[in-house]
């Protein structure tokens, strides 16, 4: 039962405590109220008897004598019942004078405090039909009262005249004063007979109003108490069902909770706890907390004091490790609430919230970030940091090395097989340094070594002992011993060094390129002043360059006529074009593939451009299409590189897909050369487009002799004669025989023939005789921006041939 309303119902019964004894108080001190006005009322009686006996005493002395005194004497006596008489008079008008009845009642002789309580009671009973008998003997009284005071006025008169009084006269008086008084005094006794009997009937009235009211008022009482008991029989057993679900929900819960009395010690710990501390309830209870979690007296002391800026309870941050004997350490973070029992401190309550998993998750999260999951080094990024450490402070060298030949490994023996001889060059690496030296994977097959504190000859001479141990690591696999080799880039850092770890690195990395390059199998230390590192940072600006240019679409797409040299079967017809690949940079001159696709193969990006080209192709060709160009062939060069892309055919399905161009539309150029060096992938992805209707066409054909032994097994549509052989066939016999041999292999085979770099109308024209099937080149039409208007002027007829003699340059290919 919540406080506010537990309170609220003690207050409610001890007002009714209170009321009932304020009741019973106004009872009872209205009965003795009432009786000590009866008995005034007696007195007053006895005082209306007493005046009366005394003035009939006065009267018959006065009477006998003539005595001016005893009429005095008479008439004072009789003032007392006059004066009360008075007071009867106006209760009985019913007027309320109260002031009139104080004042007969004084001129009665009450006692003025008894004419007090006379006042508040005597108007209220007045009309009681119960007294009605005795007032009337009053009203009675009061009539002999003035016949008294008459027959007093009358002797008093006949006193006072000349002649002399008669003894008969005399006994008349006396006689008549007798009877007055013989009449009265039955009547005073009949009042004080009456009185007692209204006052014996008040006293029992009072008495039976007095014990009704008690009895009331205790039942009332009785009925509270009894209610007050289910009450709070009720408030226990709820507490009790309180108590069980608080320890039932304590028990349950995954944190720990411990309850602390005001000095500290152990009064409760839930079961949790127990785990959390690996220690029973009965190691629990009654020790100081300080001898079982040392932090946190010190918690509650912080806490404390956070208490006085009215913070009620306090959740600490900070992550505490708890040292279990024979078990895994625990992490908790800890919260603290103080108890206070009628604002005094009366205990604390510690809760441990177990964040050992969180720990944990986060520990390996870091580890994660920092370290090679396959060896257990640091990895690249945690290595620059290192190095960064390190620079400007010491004389160190730093080395790269990479594996040689590795890719072969993983192609001849399978990724498992090239892990296992990753981990044992690491293992080797590692046994060759010194502790101080560090060793970070920062690549496939790459890693680095930082020696500290290391003179450039030493540092040449671990990396030779490194080179010759690597060299001659045998891995033993299947009862076959695998070799490898690496190529190692050095470059000594000096104590005032302050490049970047980043151009350290890069420095490192063109100095084992320069190794890889030299043949291999060795070292090479990095100079500045060397052209070939001046060549290598020139490719790197390139490589950089390039990466941006793909982040932020600075390549443009051209596009180039493909001349059919014969009629075109029906349906066949549309435009036929060549897409060609230009890199817009800046406001500068479109700069073409051949100045930068070289770096792009040698650093490995050709992937992405491949990607950048079918993407941005498709999404143009899927415009104009809906414009209503039309459209017969679109070619699209791939490279070499992305032959041995796997993903690269899922790619190029989603997008023809996603798109929604025709494959029917499309022809893929690939170069002779990347076609033979990558023929099983070549193949297979030609006959997975093919599938889809895409077209095929081996671009440079006859550039690469070797290749017609190949020809037959690689299932193209279009042979594309090399530009070189078409250019100047008319001047050099040998060219012009290389091309008739190609077409005619081409005939034979049933592929088509496309001859490039067609610069003027004679080559154009003896093509045409050879019976070639398509021209491209400048003669015919140079590359143009790939929009709307190259479709309206392609689709013209006759195509856009230049006048017989003009010379055209060759254009160079993507
Ligand atoms: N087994 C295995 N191979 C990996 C891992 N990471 C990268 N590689 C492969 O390592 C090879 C690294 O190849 P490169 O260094 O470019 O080529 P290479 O064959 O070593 O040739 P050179 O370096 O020019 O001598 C690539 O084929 C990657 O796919 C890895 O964790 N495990």
């Amino acid at each position: 039962m919540p406080h506010s309303t537990i309170s609220k119902t003690y207050t409610w019964r001890r007002w009714i405590f209170i009321s009932a004894v304020a009741v019973q108080l106004l009872v009872a001190s209205s009965s003795i109220a009432l009786m000590s006005s009866v008995r005034v009322v007696v007195s007053g009686e006895s005082l209306w008897s007493k005046g009366f006996s005394s003035a009939v005493m006065h009267l018959q002395r006065y009477a006998e004598t003539g005595n001016l005194q005893d009429y005095t004497d008479f008439q004072k006596s009789l003032s007392i019942p006059i004066g009360m008489g008075e007071a009867r008079q106006v209760l009985d008008a019913q007027t309320r004078n109260n002031s009139a009845i104080r004042e007969g009642l004084l001129q009665g002789e009450n006692h003025p405090s008894d004419v007090d309580s006379l006042l508040r009671i005597l108007p209220w009973v007045w009309n009681l039909q119960t007294l009605a008998p005795t007032i009337e003997y009053w009203r009675r009284g009061d009539r002999h009262v003035q016949a008294i005071q008459a027959l007093g006025h009358q002797i008093q008169e006949r006193r006072s005249t000349d002649k002399p009084v008669t003894a008969a006269e005399i006994d008349a008086w006396h006689q008549q004063i007798s009877d007055l008084g013989n009449t009265v005094m039955p009547l005073s006794k009949q009042f004080s007979a009456s009185l007692g009997s209204n006052s014996r009937q008040l006293g029992r009235l009072l008495l039976i109003i007095n014990l009704l009211t008690a009895m009331v008022l205790s039942l009332i009482y009785w009925l509270s108490v009894q209610r007050a008991i289910a009450e709070s029989a009720k408030a226990y057993s709820e507490l009790e069902v309180e108590r069980q679900r608080s320890s039932v929900t304590l028990a349950a819960l995954g944190d720990g909770v411990i309850t602390l009395d005001v000095q500290q010690r152990i009064l409760y710990a839930n079961p949790s706890t127990s785990q959390l501390l690996d220690l029973t309830s009965a190691q629990l209870l009654g020790r100081n907390i300080a001898e079982v979690l040392g932090f946190v007296p010190e918690l509650i002391a912080t806490h404390n004091a956070s208490l006085a800026q009215a913070k009620k309870s306090n959740s600490d941050n900070h992550v505490h490790w708890i040292t279990r004997p024979g078990k895994d350490n625990v992490a908790v973070r800890v919260s603290i609430t103080a108890l206070e029992s009628e604002s005094k401190h009366s205990g604390t309550v510690i809760v441990l919230h177990d964040v050992s998993q969180e720990q944990n998750y986060m520990r390996m999260l870091a580890w994660q970030a920092s370290h090679d999951a396959l060896t257990g080094l640091q990895n690249r990024a945690s290595f620059e940091q290192y190095l960064e450490q390190i620079i400007g402070r010491q004389q160190a060298s730093l080395l790269q090395l990479n594996l040689d030949h590795f890719k072969m490994i993983n192609a001849t023996y399978g990724h498992s097989v090239g892990d296992e001889v990753l981990r044992q060059v690491c293992h080797l690496l590692r046994s060759a340094l010194r502790e101080s030296d560090a060793l970070a994977r920062i690549g496939g097959d790459e890693f680095a070594i930082l020696l500290t504190n290391c003179p450039p000859h030493a540092a040449m001479q671990t990396a030779e002992r490194l080179r010759k141990s690597v060299h001659e690591l045998n891995v033993h696999w299947h009862q076959k011993n695998l070799h490898t080799g690496v190529s190692i880039g050095v470059v000594h850092i000096e104590p005032h060094h302050s490049s970047a770890p980043q151009s350290l690195l890069s420095m490192a990395d063109n100095a084992c390129k320069h190794a890889k390059e030299s043949g291999r199998n060795r070292i090479s230390v990095y100079n500045p002043f060397n052209r070939i590192f001046q060549r290598y940072q020139g490719d790197m600006e390139w490589v950089q360059r390039l990466r941006s240019s793909l982040e932020n679409n600075q390549f443009s797409l051209m596009a180039q006529t493909v001349y059919p040299l014969k009629p075109q079967p029906k349906g066949m017809g549309g435009v036929h074009f060549e897409v060609l690949l230009r890199l817009q940079d800046g406001q500068g001159p479109l700069i073409a593939p051949s100045v930068f696709i070289p770096i792009a193969e040698r650093y490995d990006l050709m992937p992405h451009i491949d990607r950048w080209v079918v993407r941005n192709t498709l999404k143009l060709l899927r415009t104009h299409l809906s414009e209503g160009a039309n459209i017969s062939t679109c070619s699209i060069n791939l490279s070499g590189a992305s032959l041995g892309d796997n993903e690269l055919l899922d790619f190029i399905r989603h997008n023809i897909w996603e798109h929604g161009v025709s494959a029917e539309k499309l022809c893929f150029e690939i170069t002779e050369t990347s076609a033979i060096a990558s023929l099983e992938s070549a193949t297979f992805m030609i006959t997975e487009l093919r599938k889809l209707g895409c077209r095929f066409s081996l671009d440079d054909f006859g550039s690469g002799m070797a290749s017609f032994k190949y020809l037959q097994q690689l299932p193209v549509d279009y042979l594309k004669i090399d530009g070189s052989f078409v250019q100047d066939m008319l001047k050099n016999p040998s060219n012009h025989a290389m091309v008739e041999a190609i077409h005619h292999i081409g005939r034979v085979l049933g592929k088509h023939t496309v001859a490039e770099f067609v610069g003027d109308a004679a080559t154009f024209e003896a093509l045409k005789a050879m019976g070639v099937d398509y021209a491209q080149g400048f003669y015919i039409a140079p590359p143009v921006p790939l929009n709307a208007e190259f479709f309206v002027r392609a689709a013209l007829p006759p195509p856009q041939i230049v006048p017989a003699g003009t010379e055209r340059k060759p254009v160079p290919r993507h």
